[in-house]
């Protein structure tokens, strides 16, 4: 049973999708709308990506998913709750750009901890309101399997002192995992990682997210993370926030190494890189706009 599963049928009015319809937002004293008009739908179960030039809303468009960012106007909803009765329900998960492990719990624990501590918050919400016995067995990814899954078996009784920055992330993301969020929000997750590291974990977060199988909303700014992770990429423009284009990734998966060395793929990057070049040339510039 996942978190949604939990969710009262009368929320549940749109089971399949993420709704963001009409949302705009501007902060107290800026001159300009940081989330104009934005129109997106998610599919239950899809990975999508937002790309975009800096200061362009992403995170304020992740952070308001996460209900954690009050919006001006417009709709939205996640499989037809509202993000705070989602986030209520622990549908939504998020990770952000530093880990953020307990530096004196094992790397296994860190992955255990919060989804013990949640399941306990769900036996007594459950004995409260007569929701419904155990919440969050279907998924049924243990701490082995997920650390297995991150590359990560073998360190399971290390300190997160005792692992490299890319290691201590693939923690952060197997708990992040192992809260089963129907929802997992990801804010440039791999933007302190070399290259070589970042091309590992992406290859770690499609088996997570093809095992678990959670909608995944990523922010980035490698266009070849948002083109080899995703099945459509978003690009936003700047001044005011605006989603520009959303471009279709039709390529195969797996994403295994025969795929992400096809030509189709560079295609793709090229459409892609295209579509920011216009969104940059489309959005006001910071010099055209006096403060309000
Ligand atoms: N709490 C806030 N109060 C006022 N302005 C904010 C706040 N948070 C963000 N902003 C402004 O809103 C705009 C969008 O910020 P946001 O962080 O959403 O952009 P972004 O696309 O994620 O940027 P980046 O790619 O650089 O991380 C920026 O101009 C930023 O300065």
């Amino acid at each position: 049973m996942t978190a949604t599963e939990l969710l009262p049928p009368h929320v549940l009015t749109d089971p399949d999708h993420i709704v963001v319809r009409g949302v705009h937002k501007t902060y107290p004293g800026a001159p300009i709308r940081v989330l104009d008009d934005i129109d997106l739908v998610i599919a239950r179960g899809s990975f999508v990506s937002l790309i975009g030039p800096s200061g362009c809303g992403k995170s304020t468009l992740l952070r308001a998913v996460a209900g954690l960012e009050p919006i001006d106007g417009g709709e939205l909803t996640i499989f037809g709750a509202t993000p705070e009765e989602a986030c209520g329900y622990k549908a939504v998960g998020l990770v952000p750009q530093t880990p953020a492990l307990l530096p004196w719990r094992t790397v296994a624990q860190n992955v255990s901890l919060p989804a013990r501590v949640n399941r306990r918050a769900e036996h007594r919400r459950a004995a409260r309101y007569g929701m419904g016995g155990p919440a969050r067995t279907a998924g049924g990814v243990g701490t082995a399997e997920l650390l297995d899954l991150v590359g990560l078996a073998d360190r399971a009784k290390a300190y997160p002192s005792q692992l490299s920055g890319g290691m201590q992330q693939r923690v952060a993301i197997a708990r992040a995992f192992g809260l089963e969020p129907d929802v997992l929000l990801m804010d440039e997750p791999f933007s302190a990682l070399d290259e070589f590291t970042r091309e590992a974990m992406r290859l770690h977060l499609l088996h997570l997210w093809q095992r678990m199988q959670t909608t995944v909303l990523f922010v980035t700014h490698s266009v070849r993370e948002a083109v080899t992770l995703s099945d459509r990429v978003v690009v936003m423009s700047a001044r005011p926030g605006r989603i520009h284009e959303v471009i279709d990734v039709d390529l195969p998966r797996p994403r295994d190494r025969e795929v992400l060395a096809d030509a189709r793929l560079h295609e793709v990057e090229d459409r892609v890189r295209d579509s920011l070049q216009d969104a940059w040339d489309s959005g006001a510039k910071p010099a055209d706009l006096v403060p309000a």
